[in-house]
């Protein structure tokens, strides 16, 4: 099991530049290494923020985006296009930007896809579509992501898999359609922990006084049942990404 390392940045602008430097730094060495690199995106405002940063920085010319594959971490389960879709605001703060390829970029399904509203046989495909490329090197059912990358809720949240829900502690499926989130939109497809897990790198950023205290919980040991983002480890490797004001109660900071 690796040990958390937790790097502190000024405010949620540094932040978020500094992990968009970060990123395109482990595609492009993912890419020197192996030829292709694999991401996981997230929603919310910092996981934006640092996709803006990517599109803004000179250096996302050093990235062969061709040879990136794209997934999600969750989705928020509305129509195509929906502004509050992670899909439509990744696709617009960065993918809309780069040359990625098409076929390499695999999103979540909407609400008004082939599923229909049926996020549990949506969560199901997307299940499919990761064994289809399997790591044979991780314990679960996913393609080999070099990274991670991942959001924290104010009640400790993360991807869409919240405190004290089955969706948690599944252990089985690899993906699930999550029903009844307490933070709008209901209806979400997310990873699970043991996908999550599967990563070579799990990257948790966040940004805010909100977030103080489940950071604090998650980095003072929290089960994941009670703080889902406790639960979030890489293989080699799990990086928290935070401002000062998120780690304002992490212990041995104070
Ligand atoms: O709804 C979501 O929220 C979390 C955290 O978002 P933030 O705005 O508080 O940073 C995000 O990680 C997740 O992907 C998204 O669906």
């Amino acid at each position: 099991m690796t040990r958390h390392q937790v790097v502190v940045h000024r405010d949620g602008e540094v932040l978020a530049a500094a992990a968009a430097a970060r990123l395109i730094t482990r595609i492009v060495d993912a890419q020197a290494s192996h030829g292709t690199a694999s991401v996981v995106l997230t929603g919310g405002r910092t996981g934006i923020g640092v996709l803006d940063q990517v599109r803004l920085s000179p250096a996302r010319d050093a990235v062969d985006w061709a040879n990136v594959d794209v997934y999600w971490g969750d989705e928020r389960f509305l129509p195509d296009g929906d502004p509050d879709r992670n899909e439509t605001q990744a696709r617009s703060a960065l993918l809309d930007h780069v040359g990625v390829d098409p076929a390499r970029v695999h999103p979540m399904a909407p609400s008004d896809g082939k599923f229909g509203e049926d996020a549990d046989a949506a969560a199901a495909h997307y299940a499919e579509l990761l064994a289809t490329t399997a790591d044979p090197a991780a314990d679960f059912p996913a393609p080999r992501f070099d990274v991670v990358l991942l959001g924290v809720g104010e009640e400790g949240h993360t991807a869409s898999l919240f405190p004290a829900t089955p969706y948690v502690r599944e252990a089985q499926r690899a993906v699930v359609g999550v029903h009844d989130c307490p933070k709008p939109p209901p209806t979400r497809i997310s990873l699970t922990l043991p996908t999550i897990r599967s990563a070579v790198e799990v990257w948790l950023m966040t940004t805010g006084a909100a977030k103080a205290e489940p950071v604090a919980e998650a980095l003072g040991g929290a089960e994941a049942d009670a703080i889902p983002a406790a639960g979030a480890l890489g293989r080699e490797r799990t990086v928290w990404l935070l401002d000062t004001a998120a780690a304002a109660q992490v212990p041995h900071r104070n």
